[in-house]
C-alpha cells in the first residue's frame, strides 16, 4: 500500500523556489497497479522519488504499507526501503557485471550467503526468461532484455512494492508490451503493488487498474482506469484518452451529417456487459425508427469492453424517445447531441 497525504515538494534553485508538487493525495491499495500519467514537468518523477524516500516532502506525509515514512529512524527506514524495488527508463545496470551479478547486487548488499544468492538469482532468471543470459554482459542484451534484468534485480529482495519510472519509454511497442505483461505477472503471482509513472496512455490501458493524471504539480483527475477512460473530465485527461481511444468522428461523416440535418443524433457509451449484448439489433427490430450507425469504436480496458457509438435516428419524436429509453434500460449511456 502506498499513500500520499497532501504532499508538497519544493526545490530551491538559484534563490528561486520551484514547486514540483502542490498538495498531492493518492492511495494505491495492496495489489493495485497504479499508473501516474502526465506531460513532462508535471511532477511524476518527484512523486515516485518521494515514495522510496529519495526525496523528502516539504510538507505532508508519505505512507508505505500503512506506516508514515517520516516516523521511522534511519535504520527502520533502511528496512522499509528493502520492501520497495525500483526499475528505470535507462535500466541502470552495471556494465562491468554479468546479468547474474547485476541481479545479485541487492542480495550481496544484504549479505546473503552464496548458496542463497545462487538459488534466488537462478529463480529470477527463470521467471524473467533470462536463464540463457546469466553470463552475458549488459552490452550484449537488447533493451527489453536489459529491462528484464532490471526487473529481476528489483525483485531480488522480495519487495512488496515495485516502482517503475518510465520503464518502457526507451522500448519499441512490441517489447513494451512484453515488459508490461511481465509486470502484470509479477503483480498477480507475487501480489506486489506496482506504481508506474509514464507519459503513455497505452501503458495505463494495458495493465493499470487505477490512474492519476498529473499537471503542474497537481493531480487533476484520478480513479479506476475504466471510469477515467470512459468519462475523462479534464481537457488534459481527454487528450491522453484520445491517444488510445480514437473516438473522433471522421470528417466525411461530419459532411454527411450537414447534408442530413433534421435527424436526431445520439452519442452512446457501452461499458462491459452492455457492449456484448445485441442491443442495437433489438433496437432496430422492436422500434419504428431508422437507425444509421455513423461511428463505432470498441476498446478493451481491464478485460472490459468500452464502446462508443454515434447513431442517427429517424422517425417520429415519441418513437425516438422510446428507442432512447430502451437503450438506457439496457445499461447504455446515451446523450442526445446537436452535432458530433
Ligand atoms: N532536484 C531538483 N531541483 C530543482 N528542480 C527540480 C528538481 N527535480 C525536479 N524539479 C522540477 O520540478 C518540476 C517537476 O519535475 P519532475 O521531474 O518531477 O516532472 P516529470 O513529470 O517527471 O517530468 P519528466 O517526465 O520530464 O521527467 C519541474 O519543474 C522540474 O524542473
Amino acid at each position: 500500500m502506498i499513500e500520499l497525504r497532501d504532499v508538497h515538494k519544493s526545490f530551491e534553485r538559484k534563490g528561486q523556489s520551484i514547486q514540483a508538487l502542490k498538495g498531492v493525495s493518492l492511495r494505491a491499495e495492496k495489489g493495485d497497479i497504479y499508473g501516474v500519467i502526465g506531460y513532462s514537468g508535471a511532477g511524476k518523477s518527484t512523486l515516485i522519488r518521494l515514495v522510496n524516500y529519495l526525496e523528502r516532502p516539504t510538507s505532508g506525509q508519505v505512507f508505505v504499507d500503512g506506516e508514515p515514512l517520516d516516523q521511522y529512524s534511519p535504520s527502520e527506514l533502511r528496512q522499509v526501503k528493502k520492501r520497495i524495488g525500483m526499475i528505470f527508463q535507462h535500466f541502470n545496470l552495471l556494465e562491468s557485471k554479468t546479468v547474474f551479478d547485476n541481479i545479485a547486487i541487492p542480495l550481496v548488499l544484504l549479505k546473503k550467503g552464496k548458496e542463497e544468492i545462487r538459488e534466488r538469482v537462478t529463480e529470477l532468471l527463470k521467471f524473467t526468461g533470462l536463464s540463457d543470459k546469466a553470463g552475458s554482459y549488459p552490452k550484449e542484451l537488447s533493451g527489453g532484455q536489459k529491462q528484464r534484468v532490471g526487473i529481476a534485480r528489483a525483485l531480488a529482495s522480495n519487495p512488496s512494492i515495485l516502482l517503475c519510472d518510465e520503464a518502457t519509454s526507451a522500448l519499441d511497442p512490441q517489447t513494451t508490451s512484453s515488459i508490461l505483461e511481465l509486470l502484470k505477472r509479477i503483480n498477480e503471482e507475487y501480489n506486489i503493488t506496482i506504481m508506474i509513472i509514464t507519459h503513455e496512455m497505452g501503458v495505463i490501458q494495458q495493465i493499470c487498474n487505477k490512474v492519476a493524471v498529473m499537471e503542474q504539480g497537481l493531480i487533476i483527475e484520478q480513479g479506476n482506469v475504466l471510469e477515467v477512460f470512459g468519462n475523462p473530465r479534464h481537457a488534459t485527461t481527454q487528450s491522453f484518452v484520445q491517444t488510445v481511444i480514437h473516438n473522433s468522428v471522421p470528417q466525411s461523416v461530419i459532411h454527411t451529417l450537414k447534408a442530413e440535418s433534421g435527424r436526431r443524433l445520439f452519442r452512446l457509451k457501452f461499458v462491459g456487459g452492455a457492449a456484448s449484448e445485441p442491443v442495437i439489433n433489438n433496437l432496430i427490430r422492436n422500434h419504428e425508427v431508422n437507425v444509421n450507425i455513423l461511428f463505432a469504436n470498441m476498446t478493451e480496458i481491464q478485460n472490459t469492453t468500452l464502446g462508443t457509438m454515434i447513431l442517427q435516428m429517424n422517425g417520429d419524436n415519441g418513437t425516438i424517445d422510446q428507442a432512447a429509453s430502451y437503450l438506457l434500460s439496457q445499461g447504455v449511456e446515451i446523450t442526445e447531441v446537436d452535432k458530433v
